[in-house]
């Protein structure tokens, strides 16, 4: 091995292989081609994460062969010089990049690098966000704004003074006190994720190309030759840094932002001194569990010596300060291809399209599907079966599709169709009424699809909680391969079911996300499996640990029972809400819709919702089968209750309490029989008020309805309505 190096070096006349330098020139090539797409065209075909990739690997590079690390190379440039079609202007003092920490590793070495240059005196470290936008500079003389620049590379920007001044947060002159001559101003344009989805849609409504992102969507917005585009995109700024000056005196940034922030600059709100390393990491950490806590993305952390002297004897190198790191957050995105999109029905027969991509890591974990909403989603996304997408999972969120990599297009993709019957039982789909986006299958009952779902939510934690009972025993227990008839052709046969009807039954088990027909990975064939028998014929312990289950859950709470009903928009919330109000089935049934909808937490929509479910005969036909089962369908304690003196009664509670939750204040009312509703009117007997009651206080008083307060609460409930319309607090005439 030796030896061939030696050959290599020989024949090249260097102490570089001539291997390594091949493979230096052609990753500084493909650097330079990603800058320019990223910087210039505002449409990159790699993600950040391969971008950065690409960079250390050129790092990693140089450090093995230092020749290598010209004045040139990639790694020793803020970014390449481009001709664009924007002017070009030289910024007063050099706008640098920033190096990375990957690690705590680096971020200490870093730290301890800045400890040995400082010294003995003291210093803090200024940690800030890391906000995912571009780079500007805006240049202030006496106070007004002159010019503002791309970043470019480094020295030499682009003039995008005119795009700059449609933004809003940013002053075209400064107020205030200590205005210096001259100031340049460093900051980061951002384009506001909610905002996102909106731009991408017109643009693909015109016939443009959509963005790959929210940072490009920034950068592709503020560089448009016509200002006048810009000024319809919704940008804003936050300020980071400070250039050049002329007349002002600065001891440390932090001190400088507060100064920026009176002359009414858009500082970060998110800023932190803090003493030591210690101090870094917390904010690192918190941050990190908080990432979508703040107005805009961010991908990383920066820490920065706070006192400015001391930055200045630290220095910069071609490329970055030395007095500054930014940690980097691991990357949200990734690039990936969207394989096919498919549709899934829901419980409640609602079609959705959803994404398979190529498996890709992110945040994480393993992403094969994202959400796609609906078909309107998948138009306005812009997206076409075969593209390069850019997949976004941030935190807990589902995965969702941000928008195509649309220069990586070679014709071959297609555009997607929303199928016009269910998939899984041929019915022709449709909005269930005018103007509804969503398409449904209307097959509610023994759509295999919707049933299944609707069992599975049934067994599942916010409902009955049914151990033992996942989504292979729904599947099987409905769509059963053997026998030809399934042990539940809807719900309601649930509790009665024996042992006996499950032991023959074979079927497939089904992928939860697509529905579709698991694989054997050897043979390739559709796996089916007796999921209840042993190899004897016998009942496996779990299915008798199943059956047991499912006959304990019969004794749930009221709420759990009708959140598992599966009804439109009735979710736990709702369903606590009703159980609360009217503590049976029965009289929730009874109830006229308008009654529904006056309880707190109800309104007319669900209202709507559970008079349309209660008017089916099949699903009373559930409730009929379950109570004879023994299932609750009542409160409990709703039998015994003691006197209810305030019944008749309706009232609204607002603001905050100190000796009652929220919920617990309702709950003392409506166990003394009062209803508890969220509006004030003119029919409502008592307004009871905490601290900051807000609009409802307001509205008690413009109606002149009874004010309680949290010791007119407690007379009401320990002495009822009479004593209590003595201590309220009485309308002004
Ligand atoms: N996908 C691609 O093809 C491609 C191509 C080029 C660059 N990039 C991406 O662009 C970034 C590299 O660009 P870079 O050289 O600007 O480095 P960088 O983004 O890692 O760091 C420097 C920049 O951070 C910004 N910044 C944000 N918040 C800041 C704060 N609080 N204080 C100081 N600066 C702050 C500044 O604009 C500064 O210029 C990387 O994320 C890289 O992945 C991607
Ligand atoms: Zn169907």
């Amino acid at each position: 091995m030796a030896g061939d190096k030696d050959a290599q070096t020989a024949s090249t006349g260097s102490s570089v292989p001539a291997q390594a330098r091949e493979e230096h020139a052609q990753l500084a090539e493909q650097i330079e081609e990603h800058r320019f797409r990223y910087y210039v065209k505002d449409q990159p075909v790699v993600s950040d994460a391969e971008f950065d990739q690409l960079l250390r690997s050129l790092e990693a590079l140089e450090d093995r062969h230092p020749e290598l690390r010209t004045p040139d190379s990639p790694t020793q440039k803020v970014a390449g010089s481009y001709e664009t079609e924007f002017t070009a202007v030289e910024h007063r003092e050099r706008m640098l990049s920033l190096d990375n920490a990957f690690d705590d590793e680096e971020l200490a070495s870093w730290a301890d690098r800045v400890a040995r240059e400082v010294g003995s005196g003291d210093y803090h470290f200024l940690c800030e966000l890391k906000v995912d936008g571009l780079a500007v500079n805006l240049t202030y003389e006496h106070g007004r704004l002159t010019r503002a620049a791309t970043r470019g590379d480094g020295r030499t920007g682009e003039d995008i003074t005119p795009n700059v001044r449609t933004i809003a947060d940013i002053p075209e002159r400064l107020k205030g006190e200590r205005i210096p001559e001259l100031v340049e101003i460093r900051g980061e344009v951002f384009f506001p994720m909610e905002k996102f989805e909106e731009l991408n849609a017109r643009l693909v409504e015109q016939g443009d190309k959509p963005f790959a992102n929210p940072r490009n969507a920034a950068a592709g917005s503020l560089r448009q030759k016509d200002p006048r585009i810009t000024a319809t995109r919704p940008l804003h700024m936050v300020v980071h840094g400070i250039g050049a000056r002329e007349g002002l005196d600065i001891d440390c940034l932090s001190h400088a932002y507060e100064l920026l922030r009176g002359w009414g600059l858009p500082t970060a709100q998110y800023n932190k001194v803090v003493d030591g390393i210690d101090g870094v990491r917390e904010f690192i950490a918190y941050y990190g569990e908080n990432r979508h806590s703040v107005m805009h993305e961010i991908d990383g952390v920066v820490v920065k010596l706070d006192e400015i002297p001391l930055q200045g004897r630290l220095g910069s190198t071609s490329r970055a300060p030395r007095w500054a790191i930014a940690w980097k957050y691991a990357p949200e995105e990734v690039n990936t291809k969207l394989v096919d999109i498919r549709v899934g029905v829901g419980r409640t027969g609602r079609v959705t399209p959803y994404a398979c991509v190529e498996p890709v890591t992110v945040a994480g974990s393993e992403v094969e599907f994202a959400t796609l909403h609906n078909q309107e989603v998948v138009k306005a996304k812009g997206v076409l079966i075969g593209d390069t997408v850019v997949l976004r999972k941030a935190g807990d969120v589902i995965p969702e599709i941000l928008g195509p990599v649309a220069d990586l297009r070679d014709g071959g993709e297609r555009e997607f169709v929303m199928p016009a019957e269910c998939p899984e039982c041929g019915t022709p789909l449709r909005p269930m009424k005018e103007g509804d986006i969503d398409l449904r299958c209307p097959n509610s009952r023994s759509c295999p699809a919707q049933l299944r779902e609707r069992l599975f939510y049934l067994a599942g934690r916010k409902c009955l909680d049914i151990e033992n009972f996942g989504y292979v025993a729904a599947t099987a227990l409905t769509q059963p391969l053997e026998p030809a008839e399934p042990p539940l052709k809807d719900e309601s046969g649930l509790f009665d079911l024996t042992v006996e009807e499950l032991l023959p039954i074979k079927s497939y088990v089904l992928d939860q996300d697509t529905g579709l027909p698991k694989r054997d990975p050897k043979t390739g064939e559709e796996k089916v499996v007796t999921f209840f028998a042993n190899q004897k014929g016998e009942a496996k312990a779990n299915t008798l640990a199943m059956l047991k289950n499912i006959q304990e859950a019969k004794d749930r709470p009221l709420a759990r029972v009708i959140t598992g009903l599966s009804i439109r928009h009735v979710g736990p919330v709702a369903a606590e809400a009703l159980a609360r109000e009217f503590r049976s089935m029965d009289r929730i049934q009874q109830a006229s819709e308008e009654e529904l909808a006056a309880v707190e937490g109800v309104g007319p929509t669900i209202a709507a919702s559970l008079t349309q479910w209660f008017e089916v005969d099949w699903h009373r036909a559930i409730l009929d089968r379950w109570r004879t089962a023994g299932v609750r369908m009542e409160e409990e304690g709703a039998g015994d209750e003691g006197p209810r003196p305030l019944e008749g009664l309706t009232v609204v509670v607002t603001g905050t309490l100190q000796t009652y939750t929220r919920d617990g204040a309702k709950e003392a009312l409506q166990r003394l029989g009062a209803k508890v509703t969220g509006s004030v009117s003119k029919k409502t007997s008592f307004v009871v008020v905490g601290e900051n009651p807000g609009s409802k206080y307001d509205k008690a008083m413009q109606v002149k309805v009874p004010v309680l307060n949290e010791d007119g609460f407690a007379v009401l409930l320990e002495q009822g309505p009479d004593a209590a319309r003595g201590v309220a607090l009485s309308a002004e005439e």
